[in-house]
């Protein structure tokens, strides 16, 4: 079987392990390092998977998944670089780090998969998106296509991309957690308590992403069939063209994309 460490056991290194367990891998199969003793502990105690420092991870495992912060690459590069022994297969997680920091920093001829997921993968409903970079080859995007998709959905789009997709399905989920929180907030102004105005907007994405992904409409045509002619939903849409909610939204997702640009510079040689 092949064995998977995760360097960084924070909100996505975490999604990765719980998604990767529930999809029936083995604990023995993962391990992962972590720079907090007590948050490896609690890691430990909820997975029963096996805490190691980072020398252990990049000889024990088959493919090393890189889920630090990009500010915190360098130190982490340097530990693994001695260590890293031929052949084996670097995962970077990392928003805006691109292939070629790891290629230059690693033993040369490692291989290197960018991916792009985000956090639904703790409910196995991930959106990854994946790159390789020069020494990757097909079976090594075909492996981490298989063990993303056992999370969620994958898609390989060229590296020249993945600062876009960070900014769309990387973030993405954020912007929606957003949008949903501020309907609640809609729904207390209206005098609704605050559970059963959760209620009533959760189900409510959540019936309508099913709408999108499964009933494979097109999202005017499904925003149409809700917008009666003289009704309440065309009354609510002017109010948001109003306030440029769009053009925020197009902008929201463009700094997002500007933002990954900068995390990648700040690597150059
Ligand atoms: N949170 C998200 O929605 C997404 C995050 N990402 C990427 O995943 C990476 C991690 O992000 P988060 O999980 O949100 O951050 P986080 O801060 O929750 O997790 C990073 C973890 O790495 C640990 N760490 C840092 N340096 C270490 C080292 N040298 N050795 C061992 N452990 C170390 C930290 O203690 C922390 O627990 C980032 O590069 C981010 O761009 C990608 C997609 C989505
Ligand atoms: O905000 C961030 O930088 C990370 C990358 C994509 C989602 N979260």
């Amino acid at each position: 079987m092949t064995t998977i460490a995760v360097l960084g056991a924070g909100k996505i290194g975490e999604s990765l392990l719980s998604g990767l367990l529930k999809a029936g891998r083995a604990p023995a199969d993962l391990l992962f390092t972590e720079r907090f003793a007590t948050r490896a502990a609690d890691l430990t105690k909820t997975y029963g998977i096996t805490h190691v420092d980072v020398a252990t991870a990049v000889q024990r495992a088959d493919v090393i998944v890189v889920a630090v912060k990009p500010q915190d690459i360098e130190p982490l590069l340097d530990e693994m670089a001695p260590n890293l022994p031929a052949g084996k297969l670097v995962v970077s997680l990392c928003a805006g780090l691109p292939t070629k920091l790891f290629e230059r920093r690693l033993p040369e001829g490692t291989a290197v998969v960018r991916v792009m997921p985000n956090t639904p993968m703790l409910v196995g409903e991930a959106m990854s998106a994946i790159s390789g970079g020069a020494h990757a080859e097909d079976a090594h995007l075909d492996l981490v296509e298989e063990l993303l998709g056992s999370v969620g959905k994958v898609v390989r789009v060229p590296e020249s991309q993945q600062d876009a997709v960070t900014a769309l399905s990387g973030s993405g989920p954020a912007y929606f957690f957003y949008l949903v929180e501020a309907m609640i907030d809609a729904g207390i102004l209206l005098g609704i308590p605050r559970a059963t105005a959760a209620d009533l907007i959760v189900q409510s994405a959540v019936g309508a992403a099913a709408m999108l992904r499964e009933g494979g409409g097109h999202p005017v045509m499904l925003r149409e069939a809700v917008t009666s002619p003289a009704g309440t939903t065309i009354a609510g849409i002017r109010e948001l063209e109003k306030h440029g909610v769009r053009a925020a939204l197009i902008d929201a997702i463009e700094a997002a994309r500007d933002r990954s640009v900068e995390l990648g510079r700040a690597h150059e040689e």
